[in-house]
């Protein structure tokens, strides 16, 4: 069962200013939604739980591994960042390349199944800057999760996206869950989230993190600390 413990774990990139500081968690498998105003470390924290950058303090430990310990090919066999701007991620010149990279890195068989429902076929031979933001996404959604490692850590995967395309990454995402990955989403998108019924909520808010089942036991003032859109914000008047 994939779990994630953060034991006194302080990120940043400034020993003398971290983001987060001394804070302890533990997740095991299912849907986990990380909320947090703008510049609030959620990047940071999926960076390092991924293994792409060291903690300051304290440690992360997946299934009993520190993953910026391990070389990048071996920790991308568990664990799955796709990055919120997509075109960060890109190291090929066609899109069928970058989709098969990881595969050829890591040695894993991969699940094309992700891949047929997020990219169309017609893409496979473009180069992948000149995609537009909504076809980049895909693809870089896609290039990593065909690995279809135990542990997805995706950062702000919606954005961008158009009705097809969320529906299909839900449809992914929902599939996931059933087969027992544990998934973390980075997002403001509070309401589409809801509708798949997170299991956890972890906040990121001025006193550090706080984590909830129900994203409606919380009050407007403790969503807008966590920098998320008010009810009445988002449902004009709502409570
Ligand atoms: N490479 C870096 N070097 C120094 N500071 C950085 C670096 N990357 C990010 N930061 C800073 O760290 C803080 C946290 O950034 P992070 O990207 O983790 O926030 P976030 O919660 O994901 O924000 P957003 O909702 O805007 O995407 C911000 O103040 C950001 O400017």
């Amino acid at each position: 069962m994939p779990e994630i413990i953060a034991e006194k774990l302080s990120i940043g990139y400034r020993r003398e200013k971290p983001i987060l500081k001394n804070i302890f968690f533990k997740i095991r498998e299912g849907l986990h939604i990380l909320l947090g105003a703008n510049g609030s470390g959620k990047t940071t924290l999926l960076k390092t739980i991924a293994g792409l950058i060291n903690p300051l303090e304290g440690r992360v430990l997946i299934n009993n591994f520190e993953p910026y310990k391990l070389k990048r090919r071996e920790a991308a066999k568990y664990i799955a960042y796709t990055w919120q701007n997509p075109y960060y991620g890109f190291v090929e010149a066609r899109v069928i390349d970058e989709i098969k990279f990881i595969l050829r890195t890591t040695g894993v068989k991969g699940n094309w199944e992700i891949v047929e429902k997020l990219v169309p076929k017609e893409l496979y031979e473009r180069n992948p800057y000149t995609l537009s933001g909504g076809e980049a996404k895909r693809v870089s959604i896609a290039s990593v999760l065909v690995g279809d490692q135990d542990i997805w850590l995706l950062d702000e995967p919606f954005n961008e996206l158009d009705y097809e395309g969320t529906l299909s990454l839900l449809e992914i995402i929902r599939d996931a869950r059933r087969r027992g990955k544990l998934i973390i989403i980075s997002t403001h998108l509070v309401p589409l989230m809801d509708q798949l019924e997170p299991d956890k909520y972890l906040l990121i808010t001025r006193k550090g993190m706080l984590i909830v089942n129900d994203w409606n036991k919380l009050s407007d003032e403790e969503l807008v600390n966590a920098g998320v859109l008010s009810r009445s914000m988002i449902c004009g008047g709502y409570r």
